[in-house]
């Protein structure tokens, strides 16, 4: 074991024997508060979440009477639960332990991220572009091409600005092959995901790198690159001191992806016409029928041969996304994992609402998985789907597949990085952390030495 790893082992035990405190605390706390009351302050607060969680699927999932009572069931819950403490003269006993509760799983989670060291990607030797073209969208991210003064930037490092007309709608993998026969050694975009993708697939199909400036509004793809996302121009520093990464590709019925692909509600609510213009109240209009299956597609999904069920909303990823991330920032530790991500979630009453509420993504709701290839089949001829943020219809069944390592990338030598995906809490693994025989077999990917240092040289 190295020192800095060592260092690592140690911080990660003295952080697990504080989570272990903390929790001991937080119940020891409670107890000599309110005694035998305790169970009962617990229970509460549980049946306050699943109580929460269900007046949120009524909200979601019907209309009408039902839907108001799942909206006062949703705020009445969690105030009951306050009223409740406070009138039995709990509250110092029971604020104080759910501090100690937080604090403990906070230095739970920072003890397990400092137990798990990312693989970080391998850094191909490259030379710069001699003729690199890039593409920018005006419009992206409310104007940041003009904000940051890209194209002037770009073009004082030797590059050649194509800048997207977007009075119309212009074919940039055409404007991407036309740049390529043009003499380009480099493709890159400055835009929102959908465009990335789109010219990456053309990058890859020709070997030649591609390069991304985060001046879209998400910037997802340059969020899991590691790239400096508030400030744009930083990107550029790719062209004159750049390194080269491989990362995978993914193809969604014969269309490339960078980031995700979803099926279901939220794949068919984007498609409306009026969603552009009123969004939640479109959202919550359509949402009981595609919820409960009276409208929209009937989805079923296969992933490496195995069925996935009739799942209600199905989301497949180029590498998966760390699941305690998912539904926050939404995070994939690694780009070149050579697989996709499937998630698959089916909630259809109050009853599974409240499992997915109390469990989370161990809840029976929610299954994940990795697979080569996955297929989706729908009780229609097409199905819509949410492919890098653009609304398709795409012919079923749908087949979707990676290319591992199919697209050669050139990102800045110094760049922020990508920060460690929140780790899914396991308390026996803190216990073991904390108390354990002290080993370096951490739940990390086989990082080398070299790897490490290179990694460290190139997030400066
Ligand atoms: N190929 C294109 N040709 C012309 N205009 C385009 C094209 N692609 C996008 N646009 C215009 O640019 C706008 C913003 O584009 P885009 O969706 O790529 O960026 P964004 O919304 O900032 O990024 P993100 O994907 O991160 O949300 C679109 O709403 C559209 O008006």
């Amino acid at each position: 074991m190295t020192t800095s790893a060592r260092g690592s082992a140690a911080s990660a035990r003295r952080l697990a024997r504080l989570a272990l405190l903390c929790a001991l605390a937080a119940l020891v706390v409670l107890i000599a508060g309110a005694g035998l009351r305790s169970p009962l302050v617990v229970l509460a607060g549980l049946a306050a979440v699943v109580l929460a969680a269900i007046g949120v699927w009524w909200i979601l999932a019907h209309r009408g009477p039902i839907r108001l009572l799942g909206f006062l069931l949703a705020v009445g819950a969690p105030i009951g639960v306050i009223v409740l403490y406070a009138g039995g003269d709990l509250w110092p006993e029971v604020l104080a332990s759910m501090a100690l509760w937080g604090g403990g799983l906070a230095s739970a989670r920072q003890a397990l991220r400092h137990d798990t060291r990312p693989r970080p990607p391998r850094i191909r030797p490259s030379t710069p572009p001699q003729r690199p073209a890039l593409i920018m969208n005006p419009k992206s991210g409310g104007g940041k091409v003009e904000k940051f003064d890209l194209v002037a930037k770009a073009e004082a490092l030797g590059a050649r600005v194509i800048l997207l007309d977007t009075s119309t709608h212009q074919d940039v993998t055409t404007l991407a092959r036309q740049a390529l026969a043009d003499g380009a050694d480099l493709l890159g975009v400055a835009g929102g995901d959908g465009t990335q993708a789109l010219v990456a697939a053309v990058a890859a199909e020709h070997g030649v790198p591609f390069m991304v400036i985060a001046a879209g509004t998400r910037n997802h793809f340059a969020m899991d690159l590691g790239l400096d996302r508030a400030d744009p121009s930083r990107s550029l520093d790719a062209l004159t001191d750049g390194v080269e990464l491989r990362i995978d590709l993914g193809e969604v019925a014969g269309r490339p992806f960078v980031n995700l692909v979803s099926f279901g509600p939220y794949a068919e609510i984007v498609q409306k016409p009026e969603y552009r213009d009123a969004k939640a109240a479109t959202a919550l209009a359509e949402l009981p029928d595609l919820l409960l299956g009276y409208t929209g597609a009937r989805l079923s999904a296969e992933a490496d041969g195995t069925p996935l069920g009739d799942p209600q909303a199905l989301l497949v990823s180029n590498n998966p996304y760390a699941m305690a991330d998912l539904l926050a920032a939404g995070r994939r530790p690694r780009l070149d994992g050579g697989v996709l991500g499937v998630v698959g979630l089916k909630v259809t009453g109050a009853a599974q609402a409240a499992d997915l509420a109390l469990r989370g993504e161990r809840s029976d709701s929610v299954r994940t998985m990795t697979a080569h290839e996955v297929v989706v089949t729908a009780d229609g001829d097409t199905v819509a789907a949410g492919v890098d943020g653009e609304a398709l219809t795409l012919d079923t069944p749908v087949r979707c597949t990676i290319r591992p390592g199919a697209l050669r990338i050139r990102v800045p030598r110094n760049r922020p990085g990508v920060p460690p995906a929140p780790p899914t809490m396991d308390w026996r693994r803190i216990r073991r952390l904390a108390f354990g025989p002290g080993d370096d077999s951490s739940q990390s990917d086989t990082a080398t030495e070299s790897d490490t240092a290179t990694q460290r040289g190139a997030t400066g």
